[in-house]
């Protein structure tokens, strides 16, 4: 299985790049990991929010496979402590899915049609993060996932 991270828009803030880049070369050494980073449409048009939802949608989607298990991280979501997301990783790992699918939302999240293809929502806290900044934060708990799988010193239970 490999997984791939949807996300809009780059990260202009260079210590925030440095640390993603390094929990990315960290969890690629248990699994197959592409960030995928669709440009930030947010000032090429004058669109209204839901315009910009839709547009960002249609591009989410066409980075989706049909047979790819696509999850999204969403306030609204399911919470997980660390040891149970590693639970989940590896429930998916034993499905034999191709691909596992995250998507972090842009800034005013998802539209109809991106819910409506997701077969999972995760929330990471009711607390509201932007979008650069959970990219980090969900990266880090993959990486810790993995490391509680393998039964790795990182995780303190
Ligand atoms: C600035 S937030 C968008 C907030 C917006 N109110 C919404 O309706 O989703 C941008 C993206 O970051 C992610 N995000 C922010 N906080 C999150 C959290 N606590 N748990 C999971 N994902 C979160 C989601 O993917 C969201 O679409």
């Amino acid at each position: 299985m490999t997984i791939k991270l949807i996300t809009i828009g780059k990260t202009d803030n260079k210590q925030l790049t440095h640390l993603i880049n390094d929990y990315i070369k960290r969890l690629s050494f248990y699994i197959k990991f592409q960030l995928e980073i669709i440009p930030d449409i947010k000032n090429s048009k004058n669109l209204s929010e839901e315009q910009q939802k839709k547009k960002e949608g249609t591009l989410i989607l066409s980075k989706t496979n049909t047979t790819d298990a696509l999850i999204l991280l969403d306030e609204q979501g399911k919470q997980y402590d660390s040891v149970h997301f590693s639970n989940y990783l590896q429930k998916h790992m034993n499905s034999g899915i191709k691909q596992l699918v995250f998507v972090i939302g842009g800034p005013y999240g998802f539209s109809e049609e991106v819910y409506n293809k997701a077969q999972g929502k995760i929330s990471l806290s009711k607390m509201t993060f932007s979008h650069q900044m959970i990219r980090l934060f969900f990266i880090e708990q993959l990486y810790r996932g993995f490391t509680i799988l393998r039964n790795e010193p990182y995780h303190h239970r």
